[in-house]
């Protein structure tokens, strides 16, 4: 089920992996993976094509040196720049064997400043500079040789992973660092969190996994995976056909400040399209008195109603307000589900005690900040947050004993124990007012129908970034979609989801 392996996890799996294996063994199944991938990028006839293969001075070069021998074999024009290791440092076995056969084979070797390479036509470059022993920001020549590779237009392959790029955060390694602009990355042993995570999914491009024939045996459980709609299809109900509005829960979305009304319709607009039975807009002042494009919604002032009957969604412009803040301090302390975003969130990053009794709570509690909010939450900053996503996101869960849904490309979804998801639907068009509310109202209502928080999360933050690609695909965006234009998408894939998977 698409696992996610950390550095220190994938160094423990080489490592006793290659101990029962061959001397070299590994760098050359890489080698082969890549030079195969390679092919599958390249025109039919490989004598035509050009070849740039970037070979570092570590065992990612050794790969990019197994590939290029390999490649040349097929009888492509395969052209090498090689940086040996520092001074002082020594090539392991396995690549010194992979220099020798490069040596050997018809790649042809150029310095780096070889101005013919900006100028050049390529088929493919093949990024073989740093992979998982990246240590510090790209700088001088090889800094200057990524730049000119990002402008090139052809597709560009990197080996395990993007050189620039922190294979556990996804976070181009700087301040001011530059990564590789891969279209392809043929990432080894098993995949990695910091291809789909941060800026990982922008530098990474479509990810592939050779495993290089490890035995299972040498991989521990993991604790990280990919999204993946098994790890909730089982919730996805047929609904029966002697049912009533009574069967699907009710939602009451709490907020609505003055001048913040969207924000809750959107929410409850989301809930209601999602298969809520009753749905309930909560205005902290101001109550509208319906919402004319969705007359369903029962628009109330949040003063009024009994918390103990429905599903809570709180915060979507919640603001804050003292009535905004003894509205969340009443939700605590109900006995209902709750999912808390947005103002809500906000509010308990200033409020200590509130955060313990959250914590402390008997019923199921749904985070879903962004990165700022989760940063006040954790009382550091939005850089911070985003140079550790798995480990903010955990932190909070453990912290705030809930689930939390850190916002953002690859959306990570943590529980208290540890156990971490990444979110693998979803693009820029997301990155747009009210699309938080959208998610918020999305989990809500698989709460209020009988959803666990785990699988709720999943399954809102799958729908919802898969409502948001089938738009982009129809031409919807990613400019200029808007949050309201998710509903009926997520309408849509759901019941899409329930024909295929239920029964
Ligand atoms: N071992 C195996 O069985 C297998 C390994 N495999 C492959 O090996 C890769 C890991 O190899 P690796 O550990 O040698 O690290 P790698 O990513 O090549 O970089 C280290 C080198 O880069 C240097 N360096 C670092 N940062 C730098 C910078 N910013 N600017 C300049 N230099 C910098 C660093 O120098 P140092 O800091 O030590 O002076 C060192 O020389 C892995 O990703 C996979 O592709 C596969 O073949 C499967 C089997
Ligand atoms: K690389």
């Amino acid at each position: 089920m698409n696992p996610l392996y950390t550095v220190a996890e994938i160094r423990a799996v080489e490592y006793a992996a290659a101990a029962t294996l061959p001397p070299g063994a590994l760098m050359q199944r890489a080698g082969q993976a890549a030079a195969n991938a390679a092919l599958d990028l390249l025109p039919l006839s490989t004598a035509q094509a050009r070849v740039l293969v970037l070979a570092g001075p570590g065992d990612n070069g050794g790969d990019a040196l197994e590939a290029a021998a390999h490649l040349s074999y097929t009888g492509a024009q395969v052209t090498l720049i090689h940086f040996a290791p520092a001074e002082g440092r020594v090539s392991s076995d396995e690549r010194q064997a992979a220099l020798q056969r490069a040596k050997v084979s018809d790649a042809r070797f150029r310095e780096v400043a070889d101005a013919s390479i900006a100028a050049t036509e390529w088929n493919l470059v093949i990024d073989g500079l740093f992979g998982i022993g990246l240590k510090r920001p790209l700088d001088g020549a090889v800094r200057a040789l990524v730049e000119t590779v990002n402008q090139l237009r052809c597709n560009v392959l990197a080996l395990d992973v993007p050189s620039g790029l922190d294979a556990d955060s996804g976070c181009v390694v700087g301040p001011d660092g530059v990564a590789v602009h891969a279209t392809h990355t043929i990432t080894f042993i098993g995949n990695k969190p910091g291809l789909h995570t941060c800026d990982g999914r922008d530098y990474a491009g479509l990810v592939d996994v050779a495993r290089l024939e490890i035995d299972a045996s040498h991989f521990a459980p993991a604790s990280l995976h990919l999204n993946d709609v098994k790890f909730f299809s089982r919730h996805l109900q047929a609904r029966r056909h002697n049912s009533h509005k009574g069967s699907y829960g009710n939602v009451a979305v709490i907020g609505g400040a003055r001048g913040m009304s969207g924000a809750p319709i959107l929410a409850a607009r989301t809930a209601i399209n999602s298969g809520v039975g009753r749905v309930y807009a909560l205005f902290v002042e101001d109550a509208l008195p319906c919402d004319p494009g969705q007359p369903e919604l029962m628009c109330r002032s949040a003063g009024d109603f009994e918390l103990n009957t429905a599903t809570l969604v709180i915060g979507p412009g919640l603001g804050d307000s003292s009535a905004a803040h003894a509205l969340l301090d009443q939700a605590i302390a109900s006995d209902s589900v709750l999912l808390a975003d947005a103002d809500a969130i906000n509010l308990l990053a200033g409020d200590a005690a509130l955060q313990t009794r959250l914590a402390q709570r008997q019923a199921a509690v749904v985070l879903t900040p962004h990165p700022l909010e989760a940063a006040r939450l954790l009382g550091s900053s939005i850089g911070a947050v985003q140079a550790d996503r798995l480990a903010a996101a955990r932190t909070l869960a453990a912290r705030l004993q809930a689930i939390v849904v850190l916002k953002g490309s690859g959306t990570v979804i943590a529980a208290p124990d540890g156990k971490a998801v990444i979110n693998t639907t979803g693009n820029p068009a997301l990155a747009t007012a009210g699309t938080g509310d959208v998610l918020a109202g999305l989990c809500g209502a698989l709460l209020a129908q009988g959803w666990p928080q785990w699988e709720a999360a999943l399954a809102a933050v799958w729908l919802h970034g898969m409502a948001a690609d089938v738009l982009v695909t129809e031409g919807c965006g990613p400019i200029g979609l808007t949050a309201a234009e998710l509903i009926p998408a997520i309408r849509t894939a759901l019941n899409r989801m329930v024909q295929h998977h239920a029964r």
